[in-house]
């Protein structure tokens, strides 16, 4: 499971978790302006946005997991296991679109667009193609979420095909598909960040014994619906100050609501699904921040401190191991 969330203070901030039960070896991935990428069917683009963002690098090719560009457009890849169903290719010459592998979607739209509106103009004038990239790494079966600072997406392809949609909430997990996610908030209409009034019954005055009673039925299990409702609900109720330290703080607190602790999720006999790393990317700055499984100190990367003029990747191994700071000795 994994989930991926926005944020509005001064900047705008977006982020997921990557929650699953192995690593690839991703790595922190600056792809500077001059990085030819070589898409499988569009062809060369050799000059583009620079991305920064998490990646496992096969062959010198950056596959994206989730990613920004300079100009403060992210997104990020969830599973959708089940649902996802991609084109068949098709020769040049009997399609007018281009065609895109679902490994090169995010370099495909990070590389050439600005805004959400811009990457809605390419989602209109592509096939979504199950390609894989290689026999090793056979095709992911995914759904994705696209934000600027002042819109949000979620990008589906399905067996009746490639449906966009508009994302008020600014989160996603997993299963079921994006309406099916959004119709089940329907279910918390009642809760809320106050106490309870008593209104079960004329004849009964309840007592709201404890604080955050309002908040009473949001999901706490680590399903997808659960985690999007809970999730939801922490985000659209999240107050911060407007300061990067504060903004990030509370953003790594918004995710941390629905983090994966060893052992609560076995996915099969003796292997469990954990939180592998939370990230928070500000958008406006290029800043990547993220965190893992034992290493809670917040650890970022800037793509502006380097070189964005080159024609090489640039990759930081994840900082995993946890530190203690004592203060007594
Ligand atoms: C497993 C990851 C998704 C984690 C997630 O959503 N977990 C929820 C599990 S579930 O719903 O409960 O089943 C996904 C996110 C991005 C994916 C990777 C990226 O798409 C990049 C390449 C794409 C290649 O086709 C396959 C390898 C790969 C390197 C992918 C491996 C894997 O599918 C990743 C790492």
């Amino acid at each position: 499971m994994c989930t991926a969330a926005t944020y509005k203070t001064k900047d705008f901030y977006m982020g997921r978790t990557l929650d699953y039960e192995f690593s690839y070896g991703e790595q922190i991935t600056i792809t500077p302006r001059n990085y030819e990428f070589d898409f499988r069917f569009a062809g060369k683009i050799k000059s583009h946005y620079a991305l920064i963002g998490m990646a496992f690098v096969a062959g010198g090719y950056p596959l994206y997991y989730d990613a920004v560009n300079e100009k403060g457009l992210g997104m990020a890849g969830l599973n959708f296991v089940g649902n996802a169903a991609y084109e068949e290719a098709l020769p040049e010459d009997e399609t007018e679109v281009s065609q895109v592998a679902q490994f090169e979607f995010i370099p495909w739209i990070l590389t050439q667009c600005a805004t959400v509106a811009e990457a809605r103009e390419k989602l209109a004038a592509m096939r979504l193609t199950g390609t894989a990239f290689s026999e090793q790494l056979p095709t992911a079966q995914l759904h994705w979420i696209i934000a600027d600072k002042d819109s949000c997406i979620v990008v589906e392809s399905m067996k009746d095909g490639l449906h966009v949609y508009d994302n008020p909430v600014g989160v996603l997990t997993n299963n079921p598909p994006f309406p099916s996610q959004m119709f089940a908030l329907n279910n918390y209409a009642g809760v809320s960040r106050k106490q309870p009034e008593s209104t079960f019954a004329g004849v009964l005055q309840l007592d709201a014994y404890s604080r955050g009673m309002g908040g009473m039925g949001i999901p706490g299990d680590l399903s997808s619906q659960s985690r999007f409702v809970k999730v939801a609900f922490t985000k659209l109720n999240s107050i911060s100050g407007e300061e990067e330290d504060e903004s990030v703080s509370q953003f790594f607190h918004i995710l941390g609501s629905v983090d994966q602790q060893r052992g609560c999720c076995e996915v099969t006999e003796g292997k469990y699904e954990i939180t592998i790393y939370t990230s928070c990317c500000n958008t406006a700055k290029g800043i990547y921040y993220y965190t893992t499984y034992d290493n809670h100190q917040i650890t970022a990367v800037d793509m502006h401190a380097e070189n964005l003029d080159s024609d090489q990747l640039i990759c930081y191994p994840l900082l995993s191991k946890g530190e203690v700071r004592w203060q007594n000795k």
